[in-house]
């Protein structure tokens, strides 16, 4: 819909301070993506990047050597923190950093307020708690997730603007991203979740599970942290009907249809491969078109 206004509300769970600044991976990601400086093949970071700051960090012995943060990824958290040094809070700092990339949506921080996932995890018959960041990049997810945590979220306030886009939208997604360390995280800010619930517009999910396993990432490890079965079905019911009104699943789980429409929630099978810019429209739109059937 390109004449639509549409706000982006981002995670901000994932947000890891490196090397004295603050790095915004999630919110990074939707402005470099939509606004053309995305690496597309990695999903993140920006495209012909060079390492030299990192690697003259790491001669100096200065890590972590895991996360890989480019010279041109670099300009924008130092322009993101000497901001929120100068006292704008990060919802005024996604603004402009914005006014750079120009996303052509409204991309708002979850809250301004810091949110930290932790997710727990057994070492030598410990329980350790690491960074969100430390599980998923220098781990990759290869041990069990045995909690995962929003640490400060339950004391977060949604940003300004959070609130009057779910009150006063047309219609709500959720994309088919994390439903817990993405989704869930934003829904656990305190508000979020009760305002979608009050929501008068439809509510509609993509499922982020295709065939029993994610698209991307590594979304089954955290799910089975919070006893959901990596299962396009399963998805839906830990959303719930009291959240959502409408699910997509893909064609290969179309035979899940039945048990989602058993929970209150309606549910059609589509094509949810983001394999180029004409799929993921066909996705947005068979959403929307969802979105106007079960419009009350
Ligand atoms: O798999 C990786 N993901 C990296 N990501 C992606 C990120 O770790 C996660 O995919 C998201 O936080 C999950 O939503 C980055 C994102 C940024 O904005 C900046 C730097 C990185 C660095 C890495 C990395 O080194 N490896």
């Amino acid at each position: 819909m390109p004449d639509a206004e549409i706000t982006v509300v981002g995670n901000t769970g994932d947000d890891i301070h490196l090397f004295g600044l603050k790095v915004c991976p999630d919110l990074d990601t939707v402005m470099y993506t939509l606004g053309g400086g995305i690496h597309e093949e990695q999903g993140w970071g920006r495209e012909g990047e060079t390492f030299a700051v990192k690697e003259e960090l790491a001669a100096y012995g200065v890590g972590p050597e895991w996360f890989g943060l480019g010279d041109r990824d670099f300009a924008t958290h130092i322009v993101r923190t000497q901001m929120l040094g100068a006292g704008y809070p990060l919802s005024a700092v996604t603004e402009a950093l914005c006014a750079r990339w120009k996303p052509g949506v409204r991309l708002l921080p979850m809250t301004d307020d810091r949110v930290e996932t932790h997710v727990a995890i057994d070492v030598d018959g410990e329980r350790r708690a690491v960074h969100f960041q430390e599980y998923w990049v220098k781990l990759r997810a290869s041990v069990d997730a045995l909690a995962v945590v929003p640490v400060g979220a339950e004391a977060a306030k949604p940003a300004p603007g959070v609130l009057d886009a779910i009150a006063g939208a047309d219609v709500i997604l959720f994309p088919p991203s994390n439903p817990v360390v993405s989704v869930g995280t934003i829904l656990a800010v305190p508000g979020i979740r009760e305002a979608v619930a009050a929501a008068p517009a439809p509510v509609v999910g993509l499922s982020p599970l295709v065939g029993g396993a994610p698209v991307r990432g590594m979304a089954d490890k955290v799910l089975a942290a919070v006893g959901v079965e990596s299962t396009a079905q399963a998805v839906a019911r830990h959303y719930g009907a009291d959240l959502i009104d409408g699910w997509l699943v893909d064609t290969v789980d179309a035979d899940a249809v039945a048990a989602v429409e058993e929970a209150g929630i309606a549910c059609r099978a589509v094509p949810l491969m983001m394999t180029d810019e004409d799929a993921t429209a066909a996705m947005a739109r068979a959403a929307l078109a969802l979105a106007e059937e079960v419009r009350a």
